[in-house]
């Protein structure tokens, strides 16, 4: 893979900026068995979620026990990778949950959140690896 002439400076940034690292387990209810944090004010979600529940059930579950880790008001930013069917790691291939867009605006706002704002890009990772139709940005506030 080729760096951009910018990576080494969004790496030491993101280092710098990154204070600690946590075990994060989304299907506990405590997602973060070892740590206490108080609320937070975002949340990151970024190609998690599908790829670690196996059904819709898992999935409203594991979003409702991640929220609990955001501040109420706090923000939500998650991206997915939409219609999913499996991806691919060194000879492994690995489900994923196949989520359409009313599906997924669905499970988020059963976890509590208005949704601000939802876009969709058919762009999809060029490569063999994973199955999928588009990449979704979705941004909610959690009431
Ligand atoms: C497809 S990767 C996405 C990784 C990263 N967020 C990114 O954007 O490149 C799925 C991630 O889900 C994590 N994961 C799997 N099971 C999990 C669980 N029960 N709780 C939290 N994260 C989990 C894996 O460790 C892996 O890093």
């Amino acid at each position: 893979m080729k760096l951009s002439s910018t990576e080494p400076i969004k790496e030491e940034k993101l280092r710098r900026t990154v204070k600690q690292v946590l075990e994060c387990d989304v299907t506990k209810f405590d997602p973060l068995t070892f740590a206490s944090l108080p609320p937070a004010d975002c949340l990151l979600m970024c190609y998690s979620l599908v790829a670690t529940c196996k059904d819709l059930s898992t999935y409203r579950a594991a979003l409702r026990n991640f929220s609990s880790l955001l501040k109420p008001g706090g923000h939500l930013l998650m991206v997915t990778t939409m219609k999913c069917s499996h991806f691919v790691v060194g000879q492994h291939k690995f489900p994923c949950l196949f989520l359409e867009k009313e599906v997924l605006e669905e499970a988020v706002k059963e976890a509590g959140y208005d949704i601000l704002q939802f876009e969709m890009s058919p762009t999809c990772h060029a490569n063999n690896l994973i199955e999928h139709e588009g990449i979704s940005y979705l941004l909610a506030a959690k009431g």
